[in-house]
C-alpha cells in the first residue's frame, strides 16, 4: 500500500484497521450472478457443476469458484451468467427495481449494474443505460445484448445531456460514479499506482457535478441510489452531506441491509448510508439512497417516437416472433416491451432489441433478437458439447434444417446461423469470436 494510503485508511478505520490490512493481503473475492431472464438457480448448477456459494450481497450473486474459466464458455455465450465483483452487486439491492418502473443507470459501462438491474425488471419497463465513454458505451451494448434484455436502450452522453432530455422523468435513478477506485486495490494492483490524494479530490467534485444531473432526472418522488467503489470520505459521505445541503429536497433514507455495516456519521445522517470493506466478503463499495421529496406532483413525459412503415420483407419474418412495440427508423427494425421514447438530444447506441434489417428487400435478423430471452426464435438447433467452440470461433456447422435458425446449447442460444439443409452458416458476430 502507498504510505498516503494507508495513512487515510488508518485514520478512517481506527481499530478496525488492523482487519483490513490483513484482508489487504487475502486473494481477492471474485463473483457472478445468475441471469434469470434466462434461466434457473437449478438449472445453472446442473450445467455448469459450479459449488452453490451465494454472497450475501445480492440475490442471483454466488462466489466464483477458482479456476472456473467461466468467461469462455457456453454460458457465459449464453447470457446465462454475469461475472461481477461481489460486493459491487449490493447498490442494485438497495435501488431494489421493480418490474414497470422507468429506471436509469447513469454510468452504466460495462453494464453489471445494468444487466443487474434488467434480471430484476423482467423485460417491464423501461430501463435507460447512459455510458459517457464511447469505447465503453459499445461494451455496454454488447453485455445488454448477450443478457438478453428486451427493455433496455442504450445512451451515450453526457450526464447532463441525459438531465436535459429526461428531465424528472424516471422512477429510481442509479449513479455508480467514477471514483478513484480503493476498493480495486487488492484486485487490481495497478490500480493503486493512479491514486493520489489529488486524484480523490477531483473525483468528489466530478462526482458533486454528476449527483446534480442524476438527481435532475428523477420525478419527485423517486430513488436515487449513489454508490461508489471506493473508501475515501470525500467521495462518499461528504458529498452526501453536500447533496444533502445544496438540495434540501433530497433526503437520506436508512438503508435495510444484512450486509457490510453503517457509513460515518458526519452529522447529517449519513450512518445511514453503508459501506463495504475487504473484511465483509467483499472488494469494497459505498451506497447511500435519497428519496425526492418536492410539491410537485408532475413528472415529464418524454416524446414516443413515430415508426416508419414496417417493410413488407420485416412483415413476413417477423411473423415468427411478436413484441408488444415494434419501431422502424432507415430500414433497422427494433422490438421492445417498452414504447420507444424519444432519446433526446442524447447518442442512441441501442433501442430495446435490434431485430434486423432490410437490406436490398430482404430481412436479415440480427445476433441481439436470438439472444433476447422473452422472445425465443423458433427455428433452432442444438450444439453438442464439442461443437461449442468451433461455432464460437466462427466455423460452420454440419445443419440439416433450412434457413434462419438459432444455435442453441442446452436450449439456450448462443447466436444464429443461415442453414441450407447441410451446413449452417455462422453468423456469430465476428467482434465476439473466440480466438
Ligand atoms: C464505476 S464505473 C461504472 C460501472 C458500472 N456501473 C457497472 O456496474 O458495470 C463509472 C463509469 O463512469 C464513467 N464516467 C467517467 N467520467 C464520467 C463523467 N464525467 N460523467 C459520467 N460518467 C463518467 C466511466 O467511463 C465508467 O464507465
Amino acid at each position: 500500500m502507498k504510505p498516503e494510503f494507508e495513512a487515510r485508511m488508518k485514520d478512517l478505520l481506527r481499530e478496525e484497521y488492523p482487519a483490513f490490512e490483513q484482508a489487504m493481503k487475502e486473494s481477492p473475492r471474485r463473483g457472478y450472478r445468475i441471469n434469470p431472464l434466462k434461466t434457473s438457480a437449478e438449472e445453472f448448477f446442473r450445467l455448469t457443476g459450479y459449488p452453490e456459494y451465494p454472497t450475501p450481497f445480492a440475490q442471483y450473486a454466488y462466489y466464483l469458484p477458482e479456476q472456473s474459466g467461466a468467461g469462455a464458455t457456453a454460458v457465459h455465450a449464453a447470457g446465462l451468467l454475469y461475472l461481477q465483483e461481489p460486493s459491487a452487486a449490493s447498490a442494485v439491492s438497495v435501488l431494489d427495481p421493480k418490474p414497470g418502473m422507468k429506471v436509469l443507470d447513469l454510468c452504466a459501462a460495462p453494464g453489471s449494474k445494468t444487466t443487474e438491474i434488467a434480471g430484476l425488471m423482467h423485460n417491464q419497463g423501461l430501463l435507460a443505460a447512459n455510458e459517457i465513454n464511447p469505447g465503453r458505451s459499445k461494451i455496454l451494448v454488447e453485455n445488454v445484448e448477450r443478457w438478453g434484455a428486451e427493455n433496455v436502450m442504450v445512451l451515450n452522453a453526457d450526464p447532463a445531456q441525459v438531465a436535459e432530455s429526461f428531465p424528472e422523468y424516471f422512477d429510481a435513478v442509479l449513479c455508480d460514479a467514477p471514483c478513484s477506485g480503493e476498493g480495486m486495490f487488492r484486485k487490481n494492483p495497478d490500480a493503486e499506482k493512479e491514486w493520489s490524494p489529488e486524484s480523490v479530490l477531483s473525483c468528489a467534485k466530478r462526482q458533486r457535478t454528476i449527483l446534480s444531473s442524476a438527481l435532475n432526472c428523477l420525478k419527485p418522488g423517486g430513488r436515487l441510489v449513489y454508490s461508489t467503489c471506493t473508501f475515501s470520505l470525500e467521495e462518499n459521505e461528504e458529498n452526501v452531506s453536500w447533496l444533502l445541503s445544496e438540495y434540501p429536497f433530497m433526503k437520506l433514507e436508512p438503508i435495510q441491509a444484512s450486509f457490510g455495516r453503517p457509513g460515518f456519521e458526519l452529522g447529517s445522517g449519513t450512518s445511514m448510508c453503508r459501506r463495504i470493506f475487504p473484511m465483509d466478503g467483499g472488494e469494497g463499495h459505498f451506497i447511500a439512497s435519497f428519496r425526492k421529496e418536492t410539491d410537485a406532483q408532475a413528472s415529464y413525459c418524454s416524446a414516443l417516437l413515430k415508426s416508419e412503415p414496417m417493410p413488407r420483407a420485416a412483415e413476413d419474418f417477423l411473423k415468427q416472433i411478436s413484441y408488444p412495440y415494434t419501431y422502424v427508423h432507415h430500414n433497422k427494425v427494433y422490438g421492445g416491451t417498452f414504447p420507444f421514447v424519444s432519446p433526446g438530444t442524447c447518442r442512441l447506441l441501442r433501442h430495446q432489441v435490434l431485430l434486423g434489417e432490410v437490406k436490398k428487400d430482404r430481412f436479415e435478423p440480427d445476433h441481439a433478437l436470438f439472444l433476447s430471452s422473452d422472445h425465443p426464435f423458433p427455428v433452432k438447433m442444438e450444439l453438442q458439447d464439442s461443437e461449442v467452440r468451433p461455432y464460437l470461433s466462427g466455423m460452420t456447422i454440419p445443419c440439416t434444417g433450412k434457413g434462419y435458425t438459432a444455435v442453441c446449447w442446452h436450449g439456450h442460444a448462443l447466436g444464429f446461423g443461415k442453414a441450407d439443409g447441410a451446413i449452417l452458416k455462422n453468423r456469430y458476430p465476428k467482434e465476439l469470436r473466440l480466438k
